[in-house]
């Protein structure tokens, strides 16, 4: 991930995953239909064991297709799946810890809210990228902070490490965002709910960012 790259997309998987099969498939086709820069396996109330089941599943998937896989909360679980990274948020541990762990290659993500200084607190703990959140209202998570497009242009005109907008982003609403500096647009619901299917989500989004540029 670099920050003069365009904006890109950053697919979530949904927090249960009840058939592993068919939701490999279908991930295979959702990736095989448009750009997406990273996977994030966010399994939730799941045991370790399932969730290092379904990253031997999908790890493979994605990153046949370049596709980086971050593992959400567990930098333990991240060395142990091999996955390419570990997503952290504010309680889920030390970005300085996760790189003693999975190395300098690694790729540690910060969630940082609407919060200047937790952004500048992690960019100084070596963070790959700062995630903002949540954009626009979302059933996917209870959220409980509001974050506005001028962080992302404070963020994209202060820093050079990417930053990622999450929460509530659909192809309709995401052109501010990406007008504004977001390197990436982290979605769940707007991939895996949308009506005509995983693979038609990817394309809204990527006509969208496109469009929007
Ligand atoms: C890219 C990205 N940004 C933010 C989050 C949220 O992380 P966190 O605050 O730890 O909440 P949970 O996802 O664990 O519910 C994220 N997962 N990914
Ligand atoms: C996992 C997550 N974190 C958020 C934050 O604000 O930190 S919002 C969110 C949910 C993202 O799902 P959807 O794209 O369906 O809204
Ligand atoms: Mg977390």
């Amino acid at each position: 991930m670099s920050e003069s790259d365009p904006c890109r997309l950053y697919l979530i998987t949904p927090p249960a995953i009840p058939d592993l099969p068919g939701f490999a498939e279908s991930l295979a086709r959702a990736l095989d239909a448009g750009d997406v820069a990273a996977l994030q396996l966010r399994l939730k109330d799941v045991p370790d064991d399932a969730v290092l089941r379904a990253a031997e599943a999908l790890i493979p998937v994605a990153q046949a297709r370049d596709v980086a896989v971050l593992m959400n909360d567990r930098m333990d679980l991240a060395k142990r799946a091999g996955c390419d990274g570990v997503h952290l948020g504010q309680g889920d541990g030390d970005p300085v810890a996760a790189r003693k762990l999975l190395g300098a290659e690694a790729m540690i993500g910060v969630t940082c809210h609407a919060s200047r200084h937790l952004a500048m607190e992690a960019g100084e703990a070596g963070a790959d990228y700062v995630a903002f959140g949540a954009f626009f209202p979302t059933g996917t998570k209870d959220t409980a902070h509001v974050a506005e497009t001028e962080l992302l242009e404070w963020w994209s005109d202060m820093f050079e490490i990417p930053c990622v907008a999450i929460g509530g982003i659909t192809a309709a609403n995401c052109p501010p965002l990406v007008r504004a500096g977001a390197d990436f647009l982290a979605v769940v619901g707007a991939v895996w709910n949308h009506p005509e299917g995983p693979a038609a989500g990817i394309r809204a989004m990527n006509a969208a960012i496109a469009s929007a540029r």
